[in-house]
């Protein structure tokens, strides 16, 4: 019997095995070239369904609530184009971050936050990344006044006092000002658009949002060298916490992010020049009653370097209540979620990461795992 026959034979009857197996021989070949990339079998029938799957929308064309509307309800992703946004200002800012990414450990290390009193920087796992040579920085919009790049990252409650930043790649700021004025008004009109998709009040609807809340998360990608670990992927599988997420990929390496849709078929999320991808976090979904789905995604393995710049919209006040919204509840799918401050909503999403959690909260051994699964499934949508 021919060696490859054998091979197919044992993944049949194995398949997590032959899993397994498919992983090791693609670590053989690490990194893949750029045609393995294209023309690799299983990424060309994702990346066909995904073209089925998760929907492209010009929002310059009329309609575009309602076609954000049915996107949200069928996968909570769209990768949107006709946004309006300043393409050349996330291109400068991607510079300014690669160039801050790749700096010395020791310019890095001035945004670790993490040993002292910024336990937010902690708490988003900043701590790991730059340690590991530097994945993420937080920036965000002091309230009320002109944005500013700051280190580390709100507390949990959103309330810590920003810390300016070190000057350590020249022109990094300005970047990160430009870009954040560059997202602004889409992230207004974003907020505007899920109103109006949504048939909420639109007096009641913006008075829950602070949109000077909303910040930029810079997430690198740094290439991979050495074949990733069987199952280890770039970014893990995972839902996002809070509103939407406004997420610009990086025009040199693209490939990677992926969604779980409802069926448990995982698609890539397509490729389109100069777009935007929108998808729905936890809260938001919840807010929507589940109307709006909240998908399970990740990035998955390419050995390119990448850098993501992840912003948010429909960014809720720490004390804002969120209930099911009037217009997602009716007999037929009556409210699915008790109220909740969006602050605490956010704080307990981002302690049920933390590996103490059930010590944290005087969980015995036994019930941790019930409370757990129990609080991640609350929390999860
Ligand atoms: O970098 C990406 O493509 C996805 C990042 C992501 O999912 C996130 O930051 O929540
Ligand atoms: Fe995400």
């Amino acid at each position: 019997m021919a060696p490859a026959l054998a091979t197919q034979r044992w993944a049949a009857r194995a398949p997590a095995a032959g899993r397994l197996f498919a992983q090791l021989a693609e670590a053989a070949t690490w990194p893949p070239g750029p045609r393995r990339l294209r023309e690799g079998g299983a990424r060309r029938r994702a990346a066909a369904r995904a073209a089925a799957s998760i929907d492209v929308l010009d929002l310059s064309l009329p309609g575009a609530a309602d076609r954000l509307d049915a996107s949200f309800r069928a996968t909570g992703f769209a990768v949107v184009t006709g946004h309006g946004v300043d393409y050349g200002a996330l291109r400068q800012l991607r510079l300014k971050a690669l160039e801050f990414f790749r700096s010395p450990l020791e310019h890095k290390q001035l945004f670790d936050k993490a040993g002292g009193e910024h336990k937010g920087a902690r708490a988003r796992g900043m701590h790991s990344r730059l340690l590991e040579g530097g994945r993420a920085v937080n920036f965000w919009r002091a309230r009320g006044g002109l944005p500013r790049l700051d280190a580390g990252a709100p507390t949990d409650a959103g309330e810590a006092a920003p810390e300016p930043v070190p000057e350590c790649v020249p022109g990094f700021r300005e970047a990160a000002e430009g870009a954040q004025r560059a997202m602004h008004d889409f992230r207004l009109r974003l907020d505007g658009l899920v109103c109006e998709s949504l048939g909420a009040d639109p007096v009641a609807f913006p008075s829950k949002l602070d949109p000077f809340r909303a910040g930029m998360r810079l997430a690198y990608y740094p290439a991979q060298v050495t074949p990733p670990a069987p199952g280890q992927l770039r970014y893990g599988a995972h839902v996002d916490s809070g509103g939407m997420t406004v997420l610009v990929r990086d025009e040199a390496a693209q490939w990677g992010t992926q969604v779980q849709l409802h069926d448990g078929e995982w698609v890539d999320v397509p490729l389109v020049e100069e777009s935007i991808v929108l998808n729905v976090g936890a809260l938001l979904s919840r807010w929507t009653n589940g109307r709006w789905r909240a998908s399970v995604h990740r990035v998955g393995n390419d050995a390119a370097e990448r850098l993501s710049i992840v912003g948010h919209s429909v960014v809720f006040k720490a004390d804002a209540e969120v209930e099911p919204l009037p217009s997602c509840v009716s007999p037929e799918s009556p409210s699915r979620y008790a109220p909740i401050k969006a602050g605490d909503f956010l704080t307990e999403r981002v302690r049920l990461h933390r590996d103490n959690y059930a010590e944290e909260r005087g969980y015995s051994r036994a019930a941790a795992e019930q409370a757990l699964s129990e609080q991640i499934r609350d929390y999860q949508m």
